[in-house]
């Protein structure tokens, strides 16, 4: 998130100007494409499946719907979908095609490759007609977008009428003393994590950092409501670690 007064946003241990994000955040996944997934699992403990899987129960996708899961990186909400909904298609976009790389690797061991697309491109500038897509997801990418306002607006006009969107992203922990415990795991063990696995300590300090920053459940409410989606709502996972948004465009 920027900071509205000198349009610069905390970057690792530096402070970047806005249009310096994108080709950092890109660095930042370039860097863990082929280790991402085995650190999503370290770092979550195997947590971020669960909440995946519980985005896909509200989401309850249906037979021949077409998704466009946006920062898709290595398909993990793609493949979920495809599993659940038959005769399905699902784009998966992502900026940074290393980690689409990956995606396709899982697609080719999988049965689904043909179900599948995988695109390079832009949350904040979408290379589709306007009501292309049934359902737009987007998880753990929003918070790394440069302008948050302007994806939404893309994920509405993107939608057709009476299309879903939905949101998984670490939120805020509405108890004090619970948020206390959660930055002091997050703050010093995910960094270690990163240099331990990964072999990169700056990236996962960056993305420690990022979560902090992101608004709390009801901004980021007001944010997609903004956008013009309606019936907006959100679950807390793991008592608000992350959180999930649903909006939908009538
Ligand atoms: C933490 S990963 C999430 C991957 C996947 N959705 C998941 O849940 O495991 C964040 C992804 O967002 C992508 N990303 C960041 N900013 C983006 C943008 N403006 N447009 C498209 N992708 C973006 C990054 O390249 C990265 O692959």
């Amino acid at each position: 998130m920027s900071d509205s007064d000198n349009n610069t946003t905390h970057f690792g241990y530096r402070d970047v100007r806005e249009d310096e994000k994108a080709g950092l955040v890109h660095g930042v996944f370039s860097n863990v494409a082929s280790k991402y997934d085995i650190m999503n699992d370290a770092m979550s403990g195997g947590v971020h499946r669960l909440w995946k899987d519980a985005m896909m129960d509200w989401l309850a996708p249906r037979a021949g719907q077409r998704l466009l899961d946006v920062a898709g990186g290595t398909g993990d909400i793609a493949f979920r979908f495809l599993k659940r909904a038959k005769e399905a298609e699902a784009v998966v976009l992502d900026m940074t095609e290393s980690m689409l790389v990956e995606g396709r690797k899982r697609a080719e061991a999988s049965q689904r490759a043909d179900q599948l697309d995988w695109i390079v491109g832009d949350a904040m500038a979408l290379p589709f007609e306007d009501s292309a897509f049934d359902v737009y997801t987007i998880s753990f990418g929003i918070r790394n977008v440069t302008r948050i306002e302007d994806a939404l607006s893309e994920a509405y006009r993107v939608l057709k009428p009476g299309g879903r969107l939905m949101v998984l992203e670490f939120s805020q922990l509405p108890n004090p003393l619970m948020q206390q415990a959660y930055d002091l795991y997050s703050f010093n063990v995910i960094p270690r994590l990163g240099q331990l696995i990964a072999g990169d300590r700056d990236s996962y300090q960056y993305l420690v950092e990022s979560i902090r920053k992101f608004p709390d459940q009801e901004a980021f409410a007001a944010l997609i409501r903004a956008a013009g989606f309606e019936n907006v709502s959100y679950r807390n996972m793991t008592f608000g670690v992350a959180a999930l948004h649903s909006g939908w465009k009538i």
